[in-house]
């Protein structure tokens, strides 16, 4: 949203590597460091004041930062990979969490594991009086606990030190006070099916323990890799270099999940992230609860134990949205798999079309320090590059001191490679639908993503109800940003986390011809809409429903009319797909719109086209896609 922030080191630069800063280089700008990371340059204040004291009816629907975001950068300016923030004590003032918002925050996550009801409702009421009162479109998240075994008390304040060869206990008695080498375990039967010879890993390595002794529930364990233990450390057990899996004996949701996700039902919040997600039926259990209780609460499965990876199809299937918790996950896996094992995530996520957060460690050491290392940019671009939807900050914004500047690294170094990755070539999608309205739909997603980037179309404008069209066009990582009118505000907070997509929350008519002059009329009307800017439209609405069913890619090319009061559309064409073929011959045809036959859309729709012409002789009609 402010102008480019340049990333400065912590380390000074004496010789900038046979560079000099403004000359491009091998095509990439490279411009002077600034000094510290301003939030928001005067410019962006004086735009975002006007805007604040701008009438709401005349606002459009969109946010206050993407609307700043489009008014300095443009369509094509705006950056496409979601950013979540963890709140915690170092940023849940309301002045804080607006700063963060300002910042392009777009899902506040907090951790349920972590301080109390009150605080966490506190800061989720917060947020929305922020949406409310100052224009934002901040979603909120809780992420549950889950039953995981750590440390629950270990006598110490902070950090205690395991030397080697120290001898430790490890019990599940609760006592108060500090017994001297005495570590209490969060889960009852942690010490169970552990045999002597196994090793006790303390945070995925931080330090190592050999059983030498199973006591009852406890265990005697020597050190033999010193280390610190700090509060609330993750346990795990290993034998002969594998992991002793032990999650299957724990529940998906505890009951301070269930009383947690209670209390996300009653506050309203957009998403719940479930920890240590097993299996799909622990997802589709908890969909199946929100959905008897109507709400359209949307449900993240978190990726990190061995067993989800083992399941990840099903799981991906069945939830709404993942997230790759690379902190709990190296805890299982051997941590040189993260990056493959990340990178499968993303892709499966894509080809299935569930929006993929990756979180944990992304800039770790902005904890304590106002600059990234290089090895931490380095690692952000490439989670940007692999074109997961959402980047996600944990400590960096809960507890560290420099949430803010954290934030614009994140916003920074993702638009830099979101404008490096529209040059490498597209992936290749599998089919998704199985209906053949769901079909339709995806093809039609698929062909207008590509021509929009074919065309250099400014932005695509697609009309939701649920936002699957705005999600199959997203799927498709188009170079134009993906604007998605909605009047379901379920739809807008839960767009949020979607690659690319801006969601608006507009008076939506059954007139699509109608939503469609309005909408590019306050576009045109805020001067965001350009003389020679061409938007591609796509919908998918019921025009009148004793008619027939259309799917339309619409191409609107603005020219500014001398003679005409505002903008006209040209070389616009139309493609309509009739499912109500008995009052249809096949494929409509309509010159003025210049509507399209279908076999000018390549192979794809030559099949559609026959699959259309053979329903129409057996008369039936495709059942309703539940889509848009
Ligand atoms: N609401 C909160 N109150 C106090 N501290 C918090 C809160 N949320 C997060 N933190 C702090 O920030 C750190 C990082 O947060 P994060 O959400 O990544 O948690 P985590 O405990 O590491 O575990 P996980 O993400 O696996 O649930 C935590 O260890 C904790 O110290
Ligand atoms: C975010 C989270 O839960 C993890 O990385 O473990
Ligand atoms: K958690
Ligand atoms: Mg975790």
């Amino acid at each position: 949203m402010a102008a480019d922030f340049a990333l400065v080191s912590r380390y000074p630069l004496t010789k900038p590597f046979g560079m000099d800063f403004g000359k491009k280089i091998f095509g990439v700008s490279v411009s002077p460091p600034t000094i510290g990371f301003n939030v928001k340059s005067s410019a962006t204040r004086a735009v975002m004041h006007t805007l604040l004291e701008s009438k709401k009816e005349d606002r459009l629907g969109l946010d206050i930062v993407t609307e700043t975001e489009l008014t300095e950068k443009g369509f094509l300016g705006l950056r496409k990979t979601k950013l979540v923030c963890t709140v915690g004590p170092a940023c849940c003032s309301y002045h804080q969490l607006e700063k963060l918002a300002l910042g392009g925050m777009n899902v506040a996550r907090l951790n349920m594991c972590h301080n109390s009801k009150d605080w966490h409702q506190d800061v989720i009421r917060k947020i929305k009086k922020l949406n409310l009162e100052k224009g934002f479109c901040v979603s909120v998240m809780i992420d549950t606990e889950g039953s995981q075994i750590h440390v629950a008390d270990h006598g110490a304040p902070s950090s205690l030190k395991a030397e080697d060869g120290s001898i430790w206990y490890f019990t599940t008695e609760k006592f108060d006070g500090c017994r001297p080498f005495t570590i209490q375990a969060s889960y009852e039967g942690f010490a169970q099916g552990i045999k002597e010879g196994d090793e006790l890993v303390v945070d995925g390595g931080m330090a190592t323990f050999e059983v030498i002794e199973r006591i009852g529930n406890d265990l005697r364990c020597k050190c033999i890799d010193s280390g610190l233990l700090l509060p609330r450390a993750k346990l795990s057990f290993w034998r002969d270099g594998k992991l002793v899996e032990k999650h299957n004996e724990l529940p998906t949701l505890s009951t301070k999940d269930w009383s947690d996700i209670e209390f996300g039902i009653t506050e309203g919040v957009d998403f719940i992230a479930m920890s240590f997600v097993k299996d799909a039926d622990a997802v589709k259990h908890l969909k199946n609860y929100l959905s008897t209780k109507n709400k359209f609460i949307k449900v993240l499965a978190k990726i990190e134990s061995l067993e989800s990876l083992h399941k990840l199809e099903e799981i991906v299937e069945a939830c709404d949205g993942v997230m790759a918790a690379r902190g709990d996950l190296g805890v299982e896996i051997p941590l040189e798999q993260i990056p493959t094992v990340q990178q499968e995530i993303i892709d499966l996520c894509r080809q299935l079309n569930k929006p993929v957060i990756v979180a944990s460690q992304l800039l770790e050491s902005m904890i304590e320090y106002p600059t990234p290392t290089r090895a931490e940019v380095a690692d952000v671009s490439e989670v940007v590059r692999q074109y997961a939807d959402a980047l996600m900050l944990s400590g960096e914004s809960a507890v560290g001191s420099y949430g803010e500047k954290a934030l614009s690294v994140l916003r920074t170094a993702s638009a830099r490679m979101e404008l490096w990755s529209r040059e490498q070539p597209p992936v290749l999608l599998r089919e998704l639908g199985s209906s053949l309205p769901d079909q339709i739909a995806e093809q039609t997603c698929n062909c207008a993503a590509q021509m929009a980037n074919n065309l250099g179309v400014d932005a695509i404008l697609v009309y939701t109800r649920h936002g699957q069209m705005a999600s199959l066009l997203s799927r498709n990582r188009p170079n134009p940003p993906v604007f998605a009118f909605t009047n379901e505000e379920t739809t807008q907070m839960a767009l949020n986390l979607q690659w690319g997509v801006v969601p608006v929350l507009v008076d939506l008519s059954d007139d699509m011809e109608g939503n469609i002059d309005k909408t590019t009329h306050l576009l045109k009307s805020k001067g965001m809409l350009k003389q020679g800017d061409a938007v591609l439209i796509v919908s998918d609405v019921i025009a009148t429903p004793t008619v027939f069913q259309s799917l339309q890619v619409k191409i609107y090319s603005i020219v500014w009319n001398l003679c005409s009061e505002a903008a006209s559309s040209s070389a616009s064409f139309l493609l309509k797909i009739p499912y109500f073929l008995d009052k249809m011959d096949g494929w409509t045809s309509d010159g003025a719109n210049g509507v399209v036959d279908g076999s000018c859309w390549g192979s794809g729709f030559g099949t559609i086209g026959e699959k259309l012409r053979g329903l129409k002789g057996s008369g039936e009609k495709p059942k309703e896609t539940g889509q848009g």
